[in-house]
């Protein structure tokens, strides 16, 4: 479903970030990319959906060249495509369901985002969303009042509510403690398993990566050292990449 053709990301013309990566994703994969900081993960991701453009390369979504879509074009495209922050990414001044219907714009032509019109169908979705998160009962609550994993359940349930094939996260869990974060990782899990959801995560916690992903990518310096099973994992391929 995703392919990506010699990416390679440069900022400011001199920081080579991402380089010639080539990594094709079936379909229901669950994978985690990790590598030590400044590695390219965040640079990788964020070429997916075009929040980075690469320098060179391209992608593809189901055999569509993303890189060569239209403003409009990409925007239909990137409904399919949830993507999910360190930070949460959420108005916190805003209820939990107003953050969760966000989720819906895509589908809004702009006058209907611009006055946040939103159908019958939309709350439902949202709210059927926030159930899969066991959040219903946080739905009219401000967003800035909940815990940090409430506040990421919130941003998944979002990202649910676009109806994704793909959901790509940047670190979801960094902010969080283990239990946390391993909360939020069964949501993914969950998401994957029971809807068939493609996801892709960058992972700074090895552990956490081979418990949950069933493939892992490893950058190094821009470049994938490693991409296989979570059991091929081995010491020394950790010293290569943390060394
Ligand atoms: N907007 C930017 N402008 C200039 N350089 C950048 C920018 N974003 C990232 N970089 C640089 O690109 C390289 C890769 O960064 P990136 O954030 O993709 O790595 P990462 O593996 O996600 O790191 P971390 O785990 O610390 O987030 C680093 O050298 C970083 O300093």
């Amino acid at each position: 479903m995703l392919r990506l053709e010699n990416i390679t990301v440069i900022y400011d013309g001199k920081v080579l970030a991402v380089d010639d990566v080539n990594l094709e994703v079936n379909q229901g994969e669950f994978v985690g990319i990790i590598g030590s900081s400044g590695s390219g993960k965040s640079s990788l991701l964020k070429t997916i959906n075009l929040l980075v453009r690469p320098y060179k390369g391209k992608v593809f979504m189901d055999d569509i060249d993303v890189t060569g879509l239209s403003d409009a074009q990409l925007r239909n495209m990137r409904k399919s495509i949830g993507f999910v922050f360190q930070d949460y990414n959420l108005i916190e001044r805003s209820t939990v369901l107003d953050n969760v219907l966000i989720g819906r714009l895509g589908y809004k032509s702009p006058l209907k985002s611009l006055l946040g019109l939103f159908s019958d169908d939309d709350y439902e979705r949202a709210i059927t969303a926030l159930k899969q998160v066991g959040l219903s009962e946080k739905m009219f609550v401000r967003a800035g009042e909940l815990s940090g994993g409430q506040k990421q359940r919130v941003a998944i349930a979002k990202t649910l509510c676009q109806r994704p094939k793909i959901i790509l996260a940047d670190e979801p869990v960094a902010s969080l403690d283990i239990a946390t974060s391993q909360n939020i990782m069964d949501y993914f899990k969950k998401v994957n398993e029971k809807k068939n959801i493609t996801i892709l995560i960058n992972l700074h916690d090895v552990n956490i990566a081979k418990k949950y992903c069933n493939r892992i990518v490893a950058l190094k310096k821009g470049k994938i050292i490693f991409d296989g099973r979570p059991g091929e994992i081995d010491d020394r391929l950790l010293e290569n990449l943390y060394s």
